[in-house]
């Protein structure tokens, strides 16, 4: 494909327009906010062709753990693949999504429903995104093969037969693999079965309706749009400290390279990706140390959840750490020495760096469009998902808040809806909170430490597993579901649920509580009995013990 630069002679009235162009008769978009002549127009790319040349050549490292089974889906996209027949566009796209994650497929699914001419620009050369490639379903499928993993160690039926020995991670890893290709072939299907075009190469923006996308280093393309979104997700945030380029120094992405079994490692931050990580590496046999920078394990959680994950871990052999802070990392051929500012230094096998993320902001070259991204990479959006440019949205890890695959897929669609005038749209507002350590938390609503500040009269409803049939029966007996209530209209504020299947769980009382029904519900209503959604009833009934 040869360097393409487009004039654009069309570009001659100077007005706005509200809504993407591309309307069944077919006429062209009646207005552009910029007016140039096609002359000027070029001389302007090629201006700004220069000016991003540095920038666009220095692109983060891409991990792909499908390198050393790569697959090639045979796509029916072309370029010059024509999805609406008759169509006279000024420019050569309605709309263009950069970045093939959650909330950039959900937005080009919406857009190609709604009858637009949509591209999908990612430099990935399958779609699904930091997501299915190095976020969500690795984590996850890894989680799986461990959890599988200690449930065989347990079993002594398998034990005695068998020995059991350790196993490097990438090894674990294989079924994540597939996993990741079975996502990769399904989500392909999707952009192919809605004519949604493909183009791998790394975007950036040369003005409010042309990007320029970097195919190799010798080969680019310019495409011009009406609108554009910025799905371009994050990536591990990498302090200057840390040479993530040493073979034992690791990040959330790297780590699913890691080829050689270690005994110990440190995980330096326990959030989301560090505590479900120490899960795994405990079940795998390594000797975790899990250094917090708070004195709380994932804080935001109900404090007996908190404290709930924190006793498992200890008992799983975690050691943690708290209110410690990095002071430098020493790097040697086969093991890493931290040094904390609290004057403690610990040895071990590798590090795995899990303390935030940063928006994949930095390549797009954004001030060539007027927009500045914060200091975490990430961008402002108002309540329509629009940034401070009125034709260029945004959705997904890079707006920041909550950074959820779950929610960037509903960002995506909604930012979509919006973009094609659909006003009822809504925003997404309230997000369940899903963390697969081993047991998983999952919540959704008001902590007591919330309510209790706010000085909400409220009572707690508990339900734990092991007085549940179904729970006896898979061998499933820690954990616990707590309903929070309003103790005089018994509405439900908030449920926490720590154990596993808690993820599923919590959607019961998720639907309950949207609804708008009040605890009554689940003493009202017969559920299937064994299940693990009993506890809702038990809860219940525990909670209106204590109103009086
Ligand atoms: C280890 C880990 C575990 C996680 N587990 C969960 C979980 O269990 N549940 C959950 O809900 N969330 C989870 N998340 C978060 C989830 O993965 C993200 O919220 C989600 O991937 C965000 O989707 P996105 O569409 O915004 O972007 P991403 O999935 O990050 O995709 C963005 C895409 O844009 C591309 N891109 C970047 N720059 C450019 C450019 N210049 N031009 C074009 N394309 C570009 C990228 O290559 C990428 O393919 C996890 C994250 C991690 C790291
Ligand atoms: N099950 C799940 O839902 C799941 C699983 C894994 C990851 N995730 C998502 O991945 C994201 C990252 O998780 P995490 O555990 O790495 O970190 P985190 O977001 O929990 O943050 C960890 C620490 O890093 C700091 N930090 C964050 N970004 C930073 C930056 N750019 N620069 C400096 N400091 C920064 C934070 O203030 C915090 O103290 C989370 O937002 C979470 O939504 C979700």
């Amino acid at each position: 494909m040869g360097r393409k630069i487009k004039a654009d002679t069309t570009n001659d009235i100077g007005e706005d327009v509200d809504a993407v162009s591309n309307t069944d008769n077919g006429d062209a978009p009646v207005t552009m906010p910029e007016v140039t002549t096609a002359a000027s127009k070029d001389e302007r790319i090629e201006q700004t062709h220069e000016q991003v040349l540095e920038d666009i050549m220095h692109h983060p490292d891409l991990v792909n753990p499908l390198d050393d089974t790569r697959i090639y889906v045979k796509s029916s996209f072309t370029k010059d693949s024509k999805r609406l027949k008759g169509d006279k566009h000024e420019f050569d796209y309605d709309v263009v999504v950069l970045g093939a994650g959650p909330a950039g497929e959900a937005a080009a699914m919406k857009l190609a429903k709604s009858g637009k001419k949509v591209v999908v620009v990612d430099p990935r050369e399958q779609v699904g995104g930091n997501c299915t490639h190095v976020g969500t379903i690795p984590s996850k499928a890894l989680r799986q093969s461990v959890f599988n993993l200690i449930n065989f160690r347990r079993d002594q039926m398998f034990t005695k037969a068998m020995d059991y020995h350790q196993v490097p991670l990438n090894i674990v890893l294989a079924k994540a693999r597939q996993v990741i290709q079975q996502q990769v072939n399904t989500h392909t299907r999707f952009y192919e079965r809605n004519q949604v075009e493909v183009i791998h190469g790394w975007a950036n923006f040369i003005d409010k309706h042309t990007i320029r996308v970097e195919i190799d280093e010798n080969t680019f393309e310019t495409i011009t749009f009406n609108k554009a979104i910025i799905t371009v997700g994050s990536r591990p945030y990498r302090p200057d400290i840390l040479d993530f380029d040493h073979p034992r120094v690791f990040d959330s992405d790297k780590i699913l390279q890691m080829d050689y079994v270690v005994k110990k490692i440190i995980i330096y931050g326990a959030g989301v990706i560090g505590c479900e990580y120490a899960s795994i590496f405990t079940g795998l046999g390594y000797k975790v140390d899990l250094i917090n920078n708070q004195n709380q394990l994932l804080s935001y959680l109900d404090s007996e959840i908190s404290d709930a994950i924190a006793h498992d871990f200890r008992q799983f052999g975690v050691v943690i750490r708290s209110n410690e802070e990095i002071d430098y990392l020493e790097t040697y051929d086969d093991y890493v020495v931290l040094y904390l500012k609290s004057g403690k230094k610990i040895k071990s096998d590798a590090i795995l760096w899990s303390n935030g993320r940063s928006g994949n902001t930095e390549g797009l070259n954004l001030e060539a469009i007027g927009l500045t991204a914060n200091s975490r990479g990430q961008l402002k959006v108002d309540d329509t998902y629009c940034t401070e440019v009125e034709n260029i949205y945004a959705a997904g890890d890079v707006i920041g808040w909550p950074s959820l695959a779950s929610a960037a897929y509903d960002q995506g669609r909604c930012a979509a809806a919006f973009m094609v005038g659909d006003r009822d749209a809504e925003p997404v507002s309230s997000v369940p909170t899903g963390i697969y350590t081993i047991p998983e938390i999952s919540c959704i609503g008001k902590t007591e430490q919330e309510l209790t500040d706010a000085k909400v009269p409220y009572e707690v409803g508990q339900a734990f597993f092991k007085h549940l049939a179904r729970a006896q029966i898979i061998g499933e007996r820690s954990g616990v579901l707590k309903i929070l209530f309003h103790r005089e209209t018994l509405e439900i504020l908030g449920i926490h649920c720590y154990g596993n299947h808690a993820s599923e769980i919590i959607h019961i009382g998720q639907a309950v509580m949207k609804c708008n029904a009040t605890l009554e519900y689940f003493v009202n209503t017969t559920f299937n009995y064994p299940t693990m959604a009993e506890a809702y009833r038990v809860a219940a009934l525990n909670g209106l013990n204590r109103v009086f």
